[in-house]
């Protein structure tokens, strides 16, 4: 669905060069939530902005539902914004405008007429759960309605992509919740493609299907959630699942084993029964995932690691990802 390869992007002002890009690629299939973590200034924005040509890569291709961004015409350009909604993290509203004017305004602009415009923007604010709220204005609602309000506007042009710019950053955590099982929902219902930029691991672990770290406009790691799971020294296992420092226990070899929709509890109990090993549990945390139980344990085994060197195979053997210190 959203098809980026090899762009770049370099920023000069007033002597300073900046590269936001620096040879990204990214897909993302129809129908998936992706999001692309990192720290502030690691290029995330410049790279969503780049889907829709808010920001026009140097060199690359963007390709977003089969239409080859960086080749448009202005014209048809703008038709294919409109099959790309976008949010952002400060909502974005028309203060002058009431809730359904702010979501009739894509609308007004590509000459929708008057009484489709009314059954479509009643019919987007029922979906997004402000059905009686189309007269308010906007300083009269709280965060989440006014994130409500801008995903309503976003879907205005009945799109197949969603770009979300931090959409939730300036929520608290009860409202952020909310706001990415809508997502979630929009998402299943309407087969609506997700790519949402973050820097909170909880949003990747609430809805992410995918996900990308970026650092110093590379990405380092991407993949489907289960597989950078299953990676050898996942990043995105150490940053979902954060466990302190190992422990110094001489004779004792320390494993932190990832997991990815199997319950621990198997894991701990095939070592006992196979390799009569009795592991202590030093550490772990386990959660859902996107729908799937996942986590990081950190097992303390008795002997060096070359003592355990079978048992610790036989945990590769089954998919788990270790990290192993003695
Ligand atoms: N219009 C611009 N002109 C010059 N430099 C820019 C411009 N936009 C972004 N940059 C620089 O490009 C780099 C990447 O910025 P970008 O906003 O894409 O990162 P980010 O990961 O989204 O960070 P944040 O979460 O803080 O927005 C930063 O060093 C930033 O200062």
């Amino acid at each position: 669905m959203i098809h980026i390869e090899n762009i770049r992007k370099v920023y000069r002002t007033r002597g300073r060069t900046v590269t936001a890009l620096d040879d990204v690629s990214l897909h993302v299939a129809p129908g998936e939530v992706y999001g692309v973590i990192g720290r502030s200034g690691a290029g995330k924005s410049t790279l969503l902005r780049s889907v829709n040509m808010l920001e026009r890569p140097d060199r690359g291709r963007v390709v977003v539902d089969g239409a080859d961004m960086l080749a448009l015409s202005e014209r048809d350009l703008r038709v294919a914004r409109q099959r790309t909604g976008m949010i952002h993290q400060h909502f974005g509203l028309l203060s002058s405008r009431d809730v359904a004017g702010n979501v009739a305004f894509p609308l007004e602009v590509t000459g929708t007429p008057a009484k489709e415009r009314r059954r479509k923007v009643a019919e987007l604010l029922d979906l997004v759960g402000l059905g009686d709220l189309g007269r308010a204005y906007p300083a009269q609602l709280s965060g989440g309605q006014k994130q409500r309000v801008g995903i309503a506007r976003a879907l205005a042009g009945s799109p197949s992509v969603l770009l979300s710019d931090e959409a939730t950053s300036a929520l608290d955590p009860e409202t952020t919740g909310s706001i990415l099982a809508l997502l979630r929902r929009l998402n299943r219902e309407l087969g609506l493609t997700v790519l949402l930029i973050t820097h909170e691991m909880d949003v990747v672990k609430q809805i992410c299907d995918s996900a990308a770290i970026m650092s110093n406009g590379r990405i380092t790691e991407s993949g489907s959630i289960p597989e950078l799971l299953a990676r050898p020294d996942s990043e995105l296992a150490r940053g979902l699942f954060p466990l302190p420092p190992p422990p110094v226990r001489p004779g004792t070899t320390i494993v932190d084993v990832t997991f990815t929709g199997t319950d621990p509890a198997r894991f701990v109990s095939a070592l006992a029964r196979t390799y009569a090993i009795d592991a202590d549990i030093l550490a772990g945390a386990v959660e859902d995932v996107a729908g799937s139980l996942a986590g990081r344990l950190r097992l303390g085994l008795p002997g060096s690691p070359d003592a355990n060197a079978a048992p610790l195979a036989h945990l590769r053997e089954h998919g788990l990802a270790l990290e192993v210190s003695a």
